[in-house]
């Protein structure tokens, strides 16, 4: 007697394979104008040349007085201080020979004058001043377009805005700029056992939870995110909800529903569309898959596993990635970094395994206790992921392994 066929005999796809499907899928978001201020976190999608030089003249580095280098060679020395000039003076000033003026930090050196003598070093003097020691010439000058000449390049196409290319932008004096915009991501969570957070459980009831981590995860990863709730396990619901929400999203992402159980309502509904393909990845925890574009506008479409640690290792693996693509950063694995396992691990043949463990910061990894994927509080205890190769199913304590920081 034999079992009858079942899907699962189907041969399982590579993590790799997926990843290479869903970013040959997806695109660069076009780009978008946005004031600065709107742009932190944002991919630059222009190359930014500074229209001046900066900075723009030479100025004083210090408070002091601004001089003739080879007039205070002899110092001690005192000279007339014939004016004062402050930080914004806009006047063209000249200083003539055994003469001393006045200068702020930031202030345009005088023509004329190639040092700057600092208050420190001086009697402080308001008519005269006696300054006590010489300087080199070009002391305490910033010279006219020493940061940036002219037409130079500041910031590629490409370049992820920060505090300080925010700050470079503003300097050369961008109001405005092109970006690439944050992915909008749309979280349905499906699963007629779910309540909502806050709200009292009914037998047989759970918290929702993955939209919550799943929200915070495409924030982390430069996109905004929309939770559109939590729909039951009826197909023609899912896809009611669906497409109210396709307006507003560049991607979706669905949890729950994917994997052999009789009530399915995300594969149900969206298999027979011929657009998104559910498979088996060669993985652990994160199996069950589905990745395909749904709308007119053909919007990428994640359906992940309802399992809490298998919709956020596939959210690293897969989704991140596809984010990073679409604000123009590269794009590619999860990046890893080498560590040693401080406890043997174990991994099903076949499949790749992402165990949750602890970086212990002197190159150590410490797998933790509980493995499930279903046991969200053990991934919060962990802050990595520990990376077993298909074709590895033991290694032993002091293992060298890749490990994703999560
Ligand atoms: N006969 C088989 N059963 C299962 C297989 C299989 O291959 N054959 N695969 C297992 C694996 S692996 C996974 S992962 C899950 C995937 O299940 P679904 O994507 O269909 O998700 P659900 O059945 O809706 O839920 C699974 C599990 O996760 C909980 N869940 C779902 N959504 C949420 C949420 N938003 N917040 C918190 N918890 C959630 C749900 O209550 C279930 O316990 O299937 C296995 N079964
Ligand atoms: O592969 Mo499922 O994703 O355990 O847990
Ligand atoms: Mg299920």
């Amino acid at each position: 007697m034999s079992l009858p066929t079942s899907p699962q005999a189907a041969p399982m796809r590579s993590v790799d394979e997926h990843l290479a499907d869903i970013l040959g899928t997806v695109r660069a978001l076009a780009p978008l104008e946005l004031e600065l201020e709107r742009t932190l976190g944002t991919t630059l999608a222009e190359e930014v040349t500074s229209p001046v030089p900066l900075p723009p003249f030479d100025n004083s580095a210090m408070d002091g007085y601004a001089v003739r280098a080879a007039e205070v060679e002899t110092a001690p020395v005192t000279l007339p201080v014939v004016d004062d000039v402050a930080a914004g003076d806009g006047r063209l000033h000249a200083l003539g020979p055994g003469m001393a003026m006045r200068i702020m930090t930031g202030a345009p050196l005088p023509a004329g004058a190639d040092a700057v003598v600092p208050v420190e070093w001086t009697d402080g003097g308001t008519a005269r001043v006696a300054i006590g020691r010489p300087v080199p010439k070009g002391n305490a000058v910033r010279l006219a377009g020493e940061d940036v000449r002219a037409g130079d390049v500041v910031l590629p196409a490409g370049a992820p805005i920060g505090p300080a290319q925010l700050g470079i932008l503003a300097g050369v004096g961008r109001r405005r700029v092109l970006v690439r915009p944050r992915p909008r991501v749309v979280v349905i969570s499906t699963g007629a056992e779910l309540a909502e957070p806050g709200t009292p459980l009914a037998p047989g009831q759970i918290w929702e939870s993955n939209s919550y981590t799943l929200i915070a995860a495409v924030r982390q990863a430069g996109g905004e995110g929309y939770r559109a709730g939590i729909v039951g396990d009826d197909a023609a619901g899912f896809m009611e909800q669906l497409d109210a929400q396709l307006v507003r999203a560049d991607v979706v992402i669905t949890s729950g529903g994917v994997s052999m159980g009789a009530y399915e309502p995300v594969k149900e509904a969206l298999a027979p569309l011929g657009t998104v393909r559910f498979e088996k990845v060669a993985m652990q925890p994160g199996m069950p898959q589905g990745f395909g574009v749904v709308g007119e506008d053909q919007v990428p479409i994640f359906a992940l596993p309802g399992n809490p640690v298998s919709s956020f290792v596939s959210f690293m693996l897969f989704v991140r990635p596809a984010l990073r693509k679409m604000q123009g950063l590269p794009a590619g694995p999860a990046p890893t970094v080498t560590a040693v396992t401080t406890a043997p691990l174990r991994s099903p043949a076949g499949k790749r395994s992402y165990l949750r463990g602890t970086l212990t910061g002197q190159g150590g990894v410490t797998p933790v206790r509980r493995q499930g994927s279903h046991q969200l509080a053990a991934l919060a205890e962990a802050n990595a992921l520990i990376v077993v190769p298909e074709d590895v199913t033991e290694l032993p304590e002091g293992a060298t392994v890749e490990v994703i920081p999560l």
